[in-house]
């Protein structure tokens, strides 16, 4: 096979796809119904719909992992048909998924080579051909670098020079930009313009608006199951577009008057957390929200968010106290935590949000089983809890065919609909929230933001954790940016901008 990331510059352009009435059933939901559309080559082209409206159905279905029940793709005017991902990267097809999938204590070279040594091996033919495609679409990567050693931008990077590498020349991207901050998404921006200019092809699903009109040529809307239209970028706006996919206007997150108090619900005093290692990961944390606060944490991933809020759940031990509402909290388990008033929004919803295999009114009950809905003198109270995930379907919109549906079936923006709905019950006095919004269609964004200042308003301490830095901006009474597992700086959310805290949030470089 040859390197298609060698495609002649100003040869014919390859890579379009006509999805022809693909239709895709599971059990009690059509995902895909009779979907149509036109990708053409060398284009960069959004996917984008509300949660649950069939889109990582589709992509999974052009990159082999799933199969239509009716329908043809068909690759530069031939049919294909794909039992595997491995028949899709044969015909040039490559998928970047959310979770990264590298090994951290393998070298960019061997991560992109292990796997794929017919093709140049696993020496020095590889590190020539990672340099020759890091080069040539600008990605700065060493082949002989720790993958631990790199940011998420230049991770990113890696998994896209890795489907390069296989020889994609249609590169499908679930939500790229998520987790990055503005100045990588400039830099990830730059290097799919570049792609494009060299004759790739794009496809993206993204929830971020202004994102979609910067970077597509095409842009496709999805709604329940099918695409109801299209829209052209240059002359479309983020109303129009929102009122396409979920047929509401726009919402934003306006700051609201202060509900501060100065009772003091949390605090963490000299909290360390050092790893096997000896390595910090958490450098002497000091850190109080107040009843009525919401205390916003920005960061680039990885630098010490997660550890965090693991510790204030009693996932990690460190040193150092926290406190609750005056009672010292240091010596007790996630359950005595929960049990006290903490509302926990998962940063990983599969490890610890959700059982995927159970139905979704037992994943109502998970981390609650000892609590009123589900506790019923020292038993589980089936109906009420049925009863209670009823309400919180309704209440969150959770799009599902039942209570009854296992976890695993819902889209991904349902399932952090559902972890939600969940935290927010049950009268927590502090909720620990990681990325609320992540993965969530504007329309459920709105709903969780209404959520997290009703919360606030009634006297709640919330700490958000989010890489949305809009979203950081418009809910928090104040800002804190972490980074290398310490607090670097604080903010006044009315007066900082996105970039400000991209800079702080990096230590002043401007990428990654
Ligand atoms: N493996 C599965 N089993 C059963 N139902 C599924 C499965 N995968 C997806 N679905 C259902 O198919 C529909 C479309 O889901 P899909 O994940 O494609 O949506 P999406 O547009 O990507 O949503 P999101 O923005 O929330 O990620 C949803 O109703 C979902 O519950």
């Amino acid at each position: 096979m040859t390197s298609l990331a060698t495609a002649p510059e100003h040869g014919p352009v390859t890579g379009g796809i006509d999805v022809r009435g693909i239709t895709k059933r599971f059990p009690g939901v059509v995902a895909n119904k009779d979907v149509d559309i036109t990708i053409r080559p060398g284009t960069v082209h959004a996917l984008i719909g509300e949660n649950g409206a069939g889109k990582s159905t589709l992509m999974k279905i052009l990159y082999g992992v799933q199969k239509p029940d009716e329908g043809t793709i068909a690759v530069d005017g031939t049919t294909v048909s794909f039992s595997s991902p491995t028949d899709a990267i044969k015909v040039g097809i490559g998928m970047v998924f959310q979770h990264f999938m590298l090994a951290d204590n393998l070298t960019v070279l061997e991560n992109v080579a292990l796997g794929a040594e017919k093709l140049f091996g696993i020496g020095d033919a590889a590190r020539a051909e990672i340099v020759r495609i890091s080069d040539a679409y600008g990605f700065g990567l060493d082949p002989d670098e720790l993958v631990e050693h790199l940011g998420v931008g230049q991770r990113q990077r890696v998994e896209i020079l890795k489907v390069l590498y296989r020889g994609a020349r249609i590169i499908i991207l679930d939500e790229p930009t998520a987790v990055l901050v503005p100045q990588e998404v400039d830099a990830l921006f730059d290097n799919l313009r570049e792609l494009r200019a060299s004759g790739h092809t794009i496809l993206f699903i993204s929830h971020k608006l202004d994102e979609i009109l910067d970077i597509a040529d095409d842009i496709t809307v999805m709604r329940r199951g099918t695409t109801v239209g299209e829209a052209d970028p240059k002359t479309a706006t983020k109303r129009q577009l929102a009122e396409l996919m979920v047929g509401s206007e726009l919402p934003s997150p306006e700051t609201e008057e202060s509900t501060v108090t100065d009772v003091v619900l949390l605090d963490l005093d000299h909290v360390n957390l050092v790893d096997a290692r000896g390595r910090h990961l958490l450098r002497d944390i000091d850190l109080t929200i107040h009843k009525g606060e919401v205390l916003g944490i920005a960061g680039v991933e990885g630098n010490g968010q997660a550890e965090l809020v693991e510790t204030i759940m009693g996932m990690r031990k460190g040193t150092g106290t926290i406190t609750l509402a005056d009672r010292p909290m240091t010596d007790w388990g996630t359950r005595a935590r929960r049990e006290a008033g903490i509302g926990f929004i998962p940063e990983d919803r599969h490890r610890h949000g959700l059982l995927l295999d159970a139905p979704l009114w037992e994943n109502r009950v998970l981390g609650h089983q000892t609590r009123r809905p589900a506790d019923k003198h020292g038993l589980i109270d089936r109906a009420a809890s049925k009863a209670d995930t009823q309400r919180i379907v309704e209440d969150y919109d959770v799009r599902t065919p039942s209570i009854n549906t296992h976890a695993r079936a819902l889209s991904g923006g349902n399932q952090q609909k559902l972890i939600v709905g969940r935290e927010m019950s049950g009268d927590p006095v502090l909720l620990i929230a990681a990325h609320p919004t992540r993965g969530v269609d504007v329309g459920a964004q709105a709903d969780i933001w209404d959520h997290i200042k009703r919360a606030r308003r009634l006297g709640l301490g919330v700490l958000l954790i989010s890489a949305d830095l809009d979203e950081l901006i418009g809910l928090s009474d104040r800002i804190q940016v972490i980074l290398r597992g310490e607090i670097v700086g604080e903010f006044d959310p009315q007066d900082v901008t996105p970039q400000d805290l991209g800079s702080a949030m990096t230590g002043g470089k401007d990428t990654a």
